[in-house]
C-alpha cells in the first residue's frame, strides 16, 4: 500500500505537488495521471524517499520507505531516466543489484525472463533501445519479489506489443494481491493498464476515480417517429430532453434501456437509440485543461 497524505511539495516560492492525497491499495493497478509538469515525479521521488516533502507524509506499507530495512523487496521501482552503467550487460547490472540487496541469481534469471530479454542478456546495455532499456527497468524493480510496485512512465518507448506486455504483467502483479503504481501523461495508454486513476495538474488532486467512473454517461441520442409523445413519456424528475432535429431527441438522465421500454410500452416507434459517452481522453482533457493552460502559459 502507499499512502500519500496532505503532501506539498515547494521548490522556493513555487508550489509544485500541492496538498495531494490518495492511497494506491493492493490488488488494484493505480494509475497516477496529469499532463508534463504536473508533479507526478515529484511525487514519486517523495514516496521512495528521493526527496522530502514540505509537509504531509508518504507512506509504504505504513512507515517511512527511507526506514526500509531490505528496500528492493519491500517496493520496486523504475523511475524516469534510471542510469545505467552503459558498458554492462543486463545479467551483470541485475547481478550487482541482487548481490548488494541479499537476492539469489536464480531471480535474476527469472526476472531476465520475465522482462522478455533472455535473448539480449549479456548485450551491452549501451546498445539497448528505449524500450528494451525499460524492460530492463522493469525486470530491475520486480527483482526483490515486492509486494509494492511503482513504475514512472513505464510504457514509455514501448511499442503496442510491449505496451500489452507491460498490461498484463501489471495486471498479473495486481491480481496476486500486490500494490502496483504507474505514471503516465496519455490516458490513451493508462486507461489500458489500470482500473484505479489518480489525475493531478498543478500538483493539485483533479481526480480519484476509476475508469469507468470518468467515462460517465452523457445521455442517449434518439431517433423517433413520434419525438413529441416520446418527449411527455420520458420526461421527469432528473430528465433533460433536447430537440436535435424534427425526429431526434436527446435525452440525458435516462438509460437507452428505459427508453427503449418507455417507446415499447406505448407503442412509439424507435429508429436508433445511441449511448454516448465522453471518450477518456476528453474527459481527461476537460479535467486537465487548465493546469495545461497554465503550463504553456509560463
Ligand atoms: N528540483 C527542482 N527544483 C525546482 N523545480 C522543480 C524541481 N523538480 C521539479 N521541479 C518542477 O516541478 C514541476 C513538476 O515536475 P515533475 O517532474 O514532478 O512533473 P511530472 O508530472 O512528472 O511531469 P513529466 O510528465 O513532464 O515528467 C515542474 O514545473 C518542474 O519544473
Amino acid at each position: 500500500m502507499i499512502e500519500v497524505r496532505e503532501v506539498t511539495k515547494r521548490y522556493g516560492t513555487k508550489t509544485v505537488v500541492d496538498k495531494l492525497s490518495f492511497t494506491a491499495k493492493p490488488g488494484q493497478v493505480t494509475g497516477f495521471l496529469g499532463p508534463n509538469g504536473a508533479g507526478k515525479s515529484t511525487t514519486m521521488r517523495m514516496i521512495v524517499g528521493l526527496d522530502a516533502p514540505t509537509s504531509g507524509d508518504v507512506l509504504v506499507n505504513g512507515h517511512s520507505y527511507v526506514q526500509s530495512a531490505a528496500p528492493l523487496q519491500e517496493m520496486g521501482v523504475l523511475l524516469e531516466a534510471k542510469a545505467v552503467h552503459p558498458g554492462r550487460s543486463a545479467v551483470s547490472h541485475l547481478l550487482a543489484m541482487a548481490r548488494t540487496n541479499g537476492i539469489p541469481r536464480s531471480r535474476v534469471d527469472e526476472v531476465i525472463g520475465l522482462a522478455g530479454l533472455s535473448s539480449v542478456a549479456h548485450k551491452r546495455v549501451g546498445a539497448f533501445s528505449l524500450g528494451m532499456g525499460q524492460r530492463l527497468g522493469i525486470a530491475a524493480a520486480l527483482l526483490g519479489d515486492p509486494a509494492v510496485i511503482m513504475l514512472d512512465e513505464p510504457v514509455n518507448g514501448l511499442d503496442p506489443e510491449g505496451v500489452l506486455w507491460v498490461r498484463n504483467l501489471l495486471a498479473g502483479l495486481a491480481a496476486e494481491g500486490r500494490t502496483v503504481m504507474l505514471s503516465s501523461h496519455l490516458m490513451s495508454e493508462v486507461s489500458l493498464i489500470a482500473d484505479h486513476l489518480v489525475i493531478v495538474g498543478r500538483g493539485r488532486l483533479l481526480a480519484d476515480t476509476t475508469v469507468a467512473g470518468l467515462a460517465t454517461a452523457e445521455g442517449v441520442r434518439v431517433l423517433s417517429g413520434d419525438p413529441a409523445n416520446l418527449r411527455n413519456v420520458l420526461g421527469g424528475p432528473g430528465v433533460t430532453i433536447t430537440s436535435g432535429g424534427p425526429e431526434e431527441l436527446f435525452v440525458a438522465g435516462r438509460t437507452a434501456r428505459e427508453i427503449g421500454m418507455a417507446a415499447a410500452h406505448y407503442g412509439i416507434p424507435l429508429f436508433e437509440l445511441t449511448p454516448k459517452t465522453a471518450s477518456l481522453e476528453e474527459a481527461f482533457m476537460d479535467l486537465t485543461r487548465d493546469a495545461v493552460e497554465y503550463e504553456a502559459a509560463r
